[in-house]
């Protein structure tokens, strides 16, 4: 990005700065303010996600056509590979086992035998002869087994229609069906519930009888015990053989044959089995196509975390809570296109589940189901602190979801260990309040009633009954889930969408907790009961900055500096800083900053006095790690003191943090600006959420973008800006609503040397009315900015002053160096000691000799400087005369205070 070429004559730029009408910030109330930031974040958010769109439609509309596509070719692939037949879908028969014990076992709620004498579905009488026949197998049976069941078939039990979807809640031992359609319908809607059938034909032909039967049997619940399954077969066909022939030897008008067959329970074709891929696996393709948004959510709101632009917004005054909401309503909108996207293909795709089901109730599923996972992953923000730490929970998610919803509503044998009584009930009932959980169990509840089923008398595909309004307040009997969670946690699909709902309540107010008292990465949290704290609800805190207040902080945090060995113009300071008459508008007394603890802690800011006055700027020097930085980030709030305070106009750093931060305007180190907007949207988005407004803001904006020469490329993205021009535009942001005190941390760093001057020219002008503080690391800019120069080092203010008194005061005045030419180097030497008596030998390393005069040998340079200049032995080339300068003062002040760390 090429930026402002056509001025390239700073001088050409003379300018006074328009300012901000401070006051009508004032006006504004904190309602207000609420108000416009929400707009602004709204605004911001909604262009951010525009910008992202491929993301955006990725996330809203293609992965549920993706989704969908997916459940289909799998459903194509289940029918072509497991061929025509399968057995009775899985959710039955285990289920069974526990219910249905067998003849053997009476425990169990289930039918021991059925039986009826009327084939398919015909309309016929019971049979005396079938019933005189069972009685007799019932009779030898309870003999012969110990059993005491009713004997007298007058007293079994009738079964009509009615009873057809009625799941047996109690031990029946022999029942009577109205004919073998009824039996094979029952049985196949009820495996596990029915342990045999027995259909009779008995067909008299001339005088001989033909008894005829066949009996049923349930295979799939002896799976692995066939040989068991087998005797018990057989031992039913032998007791009813035996049966029959005592009823027919008991009556010698009838010569008996026997014609005996065995049937399992009715299997679905698995063609027919409809929509089982969706019924079985789609709670969990669903739930991961919310994932997505949920994991760019995670992603989104930490990138903003890590860049720390967020507390960069939050330092302009931006509220917590319109930060949140204004992530809330984005993702509202999301989630609701998400919503509708996947209803809209459901029905394209012409699933009954989607086709069968009350259309608000589908819309209610999947957008809260969204919602709640939107706003668990806002909680989960607030633990970390990376974009990947970030990505890495969101997968731990997706995996213990996706083990949930395949677990539970997939895996009927999983599910029954799960939530069989030997797992702790506590896990059981915290882990049904997960949104997870309500939202795979209502759509297991909508898919066995809506998914279609088949009539496997005459082999269509039946569509559900259908999930309707009334159907929330209803436990569908039929559920399998129900059946096996009915002793320990029964809930109407109605409660597990409410409970999704206080999943969300739950959510909010814990994200809100945690992003206050979990300390960010500066450390900066608030304590645990925050929300006792009567400033938290608009009480003001007592604030002053005057000598009282310097009397509490010196006696509550005591100075730790000792007098002898400190800077006799810093003492100076700390004796003006403490002085009941000093009327700086910003102080800081005693401050300190240690980071670690026990062997670690390390102190880097050792107790700082300092007093900042209007209209000037004051430029911390110090090499890497010296505790600039720090101090900076202490005194904008980012960074909480371990020690000592800081007042600002009147408002105190410890009592009240964000009344201080309406005073500063920061530059951080490191640039926070958002790639993907420009350097308008940025001022825009700033002054929005300080809350200033100005009729003339657009020509302010442009006064300063040109100021800084950035006006031309005011519409392009930050991302196409060099490292200078992302600092300059930081610079600016950092004056947005011209806050009285400006920290500026290292603002020049990256810059050529004519924009450095812009920028520079700048702060010359804006320093009017204020007070700027600089960090850097350019000597050239601490001289040409710095009305006071403090020089630090290991977290100690070793030296302060304006750039001539420090120069006089450190320096040694004037410096020489001169080239000998060939050979002449010693009688050079010689020559400089004879003119200036122990003159001290600086540098002759690059074939120049440098010497330092002290004040003392001022007197000897310009008889010196004659004798340079005719150097009438010839043997000197060239020289030259300098002032000290500031790095030599700086190099000077760092080393003698290293020197004395080493000697200690
Ligand atoms: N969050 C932190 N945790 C631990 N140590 C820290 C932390 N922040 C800063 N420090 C340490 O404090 C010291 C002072 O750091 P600071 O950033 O204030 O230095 P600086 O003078 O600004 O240096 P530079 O010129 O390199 O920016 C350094 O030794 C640094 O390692």
């Amino acid at each position: 990005m090429t930026e402002d070429k056509n001025k390239n004559n700073i001088d050409d730029d003379d300018f006074d700065i328009m300012l901000w009408d401070n006051n009508d910030s004032k006006k504004n109330s904190g309602f207000t303010i609420w108000k416009k930031q929400l707009k602004i974040m709204l605004n911001k958010n909604f262009v951010l996600q525009l910008r992202f769109w491929k993301s955006t439609l990725l996330m809203t509309i293609i992965t549920p056509l993706i989704v969908m596509i997916l459940l289909e070719l799998l459903q194509l692939l289940a029918v072509n590979q497991n061929g025509k037949e399968i057995l009775h879908p899985e959710s039955y028969p285990l289920s069974g086992i526990e219910n249905c014990k067998g003849p053997i076992n009476l425990e169990g709620n289930c039918i021991n035998l059925m039986f009826t004498n009327c084939i398919d579905g015909a309309i016929c009488q019971r049979d005396s002869e079938v019933d005189k026949i069972l009685e007799n197998y019932v009779e030898k049976n309870n003999e012969r087994m110990g059993l005491n069941w009713e004997t007298d078939s007058s007293k079994w039990e009738d079964w009509d229609e009615t009873k057809l979807s009625y799941t047996v809640t109690k031990r029946h031992d022999v029942i009577h069906v109205p004919n073998s359609n009824f039996m094979y319908d029952y049985a196949l809607n009820h495996q596990n519930y029915t342990f045999f059938g027995v259909l009779f034909d008995i067909k008299k032909d001339n005088d001989i009888t033909n008894y005829r039967y066949q009996i049923w049997y349930n295979s799939t619940l002896n799976k692995n015990q066939t040989d068991t399954l087998g005797s018990r077969v057989l031992s039913v066909s032998r007791g009813i053989d035996e049966a029959i022939a005592s009823y027919a030897n008991g009556n010698p008008n009838i010569k008996a044959s026997f014609d005996v067959n065995l049937k399992d329970y009715p299997k679905i074709a698995q063609e027919n089995l409809g929509e089982s891929v969706i019924s079985s696996l789609g709670s969990v393709f669903f739930f991961c196509s919310a994932m997505v948004i949920f994991i760019n959510c995670l992603n989104t709101i930490v990138a903003e975390k890590e860049s720390k632009i967020r507390f960069c917004m939050e330092m302009m005054g931006l509220y917590k809570s319109v930060y949140w909401l204004s992530w809330f309503i984005i993702y509202f909108v999301l989630i609701f296109i998400n919503t509708i996207a996947t209803i809209a293909f459901g029905m394209l795709f012409q699933y009954s589940f989607f086709l069968n089901t009350n259309i608000f109730i589908l819309f209610i599923l999947f957008f809260i189901f969204g919602i709640a996972m939107i706003t668990l992953g806002f909680l989960l923000t607030t633990f970390v602190n990376s974009s990947r730490s970030a990505v890495l929970s969101g997968i731990f998610v997706l995996i213990i979801g996706f083990l949930f919803q395949s677990f539970l509503f997939s895996n009927a044998y999983l599910a029954y260990i799960w939530w069989s009584n030997s797992v702790n009930s506590i896990f059981r009932y915290i882990f049904s309040i997960l949104p997870f959980f309500n939202f795979g169990r209502v759509y297991f509840d909508i898919s066995s009633k809506s998914g279609s089923s088949v009539n496997v008398i005459t082999g269509s595909v039946v569509k559900g009954t259908g999930f309707g309004m009334k159907d929330l307040s209803v436990i569908p009997a039929d559920s399998f889930i129900n059946m096996v969670l009915d002793l320990v946690y029964l809930n109407t699909p109605g409660k597990c969408i409410l409970l999704m709902l206080l999943d969300i309540a739950i959510f909010i107010i814990l994200t809100l907790y945690f992003d206050n008292v979990i300390p960010n990465e500066f450390g900066n949290c608030q304590p645990f009961y925050y929300f006792l704290l009567p400033s938290y609800w608009g009480a003001k805190n007592k604030n002053s900055s005057g000598n009282e207040w310097i009397k509490n902080t010196t006696e509550k945090y005591p100075p730790t500096y000792d007098k002898n060995k400190i800077d006799s113009d810093y003492l100076d300071h700390i004796n003006y800083t403490c002085d009941s008459n000093n009327q700086s508008p910003v102080k800081v007394v005693n401050l300190k900053k240690s980071f670690g603890s026990g062997k670690n802690k390390k102190e880097v800011v050792k107790g700082s006095y300092l007093s900042f006055d209007k209209d000037r700027v004051v430029v911390f020097l110090g090499q890497n790690g010296a505790g600039k930085s720090t101090t900076i980030n202490i005194m904008a709030g980012l960074t909480p003191p371990s020690c000592g305070d800081v007042s600002v106009y009147g408002k105190t750093l410890r009592n009240n943090l964000n009344e201080v931060q309406r005073e500063l305007g920061i530059c951080p180190q490191h640039d926070i600006l958002y790639a993907d907007m420009t350097a308008m949207e940025h001022l825009r988005l700033y002054t929005g959420l300080k809350g200033v407004t100005t009729d003339n803001l657009d020509k302010i904006l442009e006064q300063r973008l040109k100021a800084v020469k950035l006006w031309t490329v005011k519409d392009a993205r930050t991302n196409t800006y060099s490292g200078g021009m992302k600092r300059r535009l930081s610079m600016i942001i950092a004056t947005i609503g011209d806050p009285n005190v400006v920290l500026l941390d290292e603002p020049t760093t990256g810059m050529d040397p004519l924009n450095r001057r812009y920028v520079w020219k700048f702060i010359e002008k804006f320093k009017k009315n204020r007070c700027i503080i600089v960090t850097t690391h350019s000597m050239e800019e601490a001289d040409a900015l710095g009305d006071d120069i403090i020089i630090m080092a290991n977290g100690d203010i070793k030296a302060m002053g304006n750039g001539v008194h420090l120069k006089n005061k450190f320096g040694a005045g004037y410096r020489i160096s001169m080239i000998a030419k060939e050979k002449k180097i010693d009688e050079v030497k010689n020559k400089v000691q004879e003119f200036v008596p122990g003159a001290k030998l600086e540098d002759d390393s690059a074939g120049a000799l440098i010497y330092n005069f002290t004040k003392e040998q001022l007197k000897y340079i310009p008889e010196f400087i004659k004798y340079l200049d005719s150097n009438p032995d010839n043997i000197i080339s060239n020289w030259g005369v300098s002032q000290t300068t500031l790095e030599e003062v700086f190099l000077l002040v760092i080393q003698d205070s290293s020197n004395r760390k080493m000697k200690k």
